[in-house]
């Protein structure tokens, strides 16, 4: 799937290869008035994990929004293998907490994107939906209501919601931002899983002992991307005093 946006012709961006699953080069996305993100480039490998690092307000979210296809850049190419639609957990305080749903009505809106908001769920959606919630343990929680859940718990529902998606594209704001260690640890090692099982991950965090695991780091200041690839070599004492 290639999505093309307005760029000058004389930087064309050579097709990815076979193992890259997001490529974008030079892309510039912000909001009306303010420009955030400004000539990002990047390779994202298929079936690895990407952290992407950086202090409040350097474009991470916005980068994501660009990559789930939430925030449409202003120029710019981003270039993405599969034909399902990435699966996108934003920012906890993203979603209403009043929002009158249960967890299992939450997970359900994971198959929305393939059976329609108002088509009734196969029963291949509803073992989707049961593997989704008993994968992030959360079956017992299936008839509560999301805005009456723990951080942690809520944060499970929509970890689950993507997973109902069955995208091979996990894009996911700050996952355990808020959460005790715990419940880190476990979706920290469901992430690593499921990229063994054949997902690309990519997660903003704040946690460097997180962004230490990852396979590659992309680090954002400013809008700019000041580094990328191994973390070692990414998360420096220098990078980090800048960051
Ligand atoms: N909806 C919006 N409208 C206008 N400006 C926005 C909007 N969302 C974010 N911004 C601005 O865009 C810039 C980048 O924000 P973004 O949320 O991408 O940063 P971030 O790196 O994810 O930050 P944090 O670590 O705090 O989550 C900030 O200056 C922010 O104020």
């Amino acid at each position: 799937m290639k999505i093309m946006f307005k760029k000058p012709p004389s930087s064309p961006a050579p097709p990815p290869d076979r193992s890259t699953h997001i490529r974008f080069s030079a892309l510039c996305a912000g909001y009306p008035g303010r420009p955030v993100l400004r000539q990002v480039s990047a390779d994202i490998g298929k079936m690895t994990m990407t952290a992407l690092v950086g202090p409040n307000g350097s474009g991470k979210s916005t980068l994501l929004g660009v990559l789930a296809g939430v925030i449409k850049p202003t120029s710019g190419d981003l270039l993405r293998s599969g034909d399902r639609p990435p699966a996108f957990v934003p920012q906890r305080g993203a979603v209403g907490d009043a929002l009158p749903l249960t967890v299992r009505q939450t997970v359900e809106m994971g198959r929305w994107g393939d059976r329609g908001p108002w088509r009734r769920l196969t029963a291949r959606d509803h073992g989707t939906v049961n593997a989704a919630l008993d994968r992030l343990a959360i079956g017992d929680l299936a008839p509560r209501q999301l805005g009456e859940l723990s951080g942690g718990q809520r944060q499970r529902a929509l970890i689950a919601q993507a997973l109902a998606q069955e995208s091979d594209l996990l894009l996911l704001d700050e996952p355990t931002t808020g959460l005790d260690p715990e419940a880190r640890e476990s979706i920290g090692t469901l992430l690593t899983t499921l990229v063994t099982e054949g997902a690309t991950v990519i997660q903003a965090t704040h946690d460097l002992a997180t962004a230490r695991t990852a396979d590659t780091c992309l680090l954002l200041q400013d809008g700019h991307l000041t580094g990328q690839g191994d973390p070692d070599q990414v998360l420096t004492t220098a990078a980090l005093a800048g960051a």
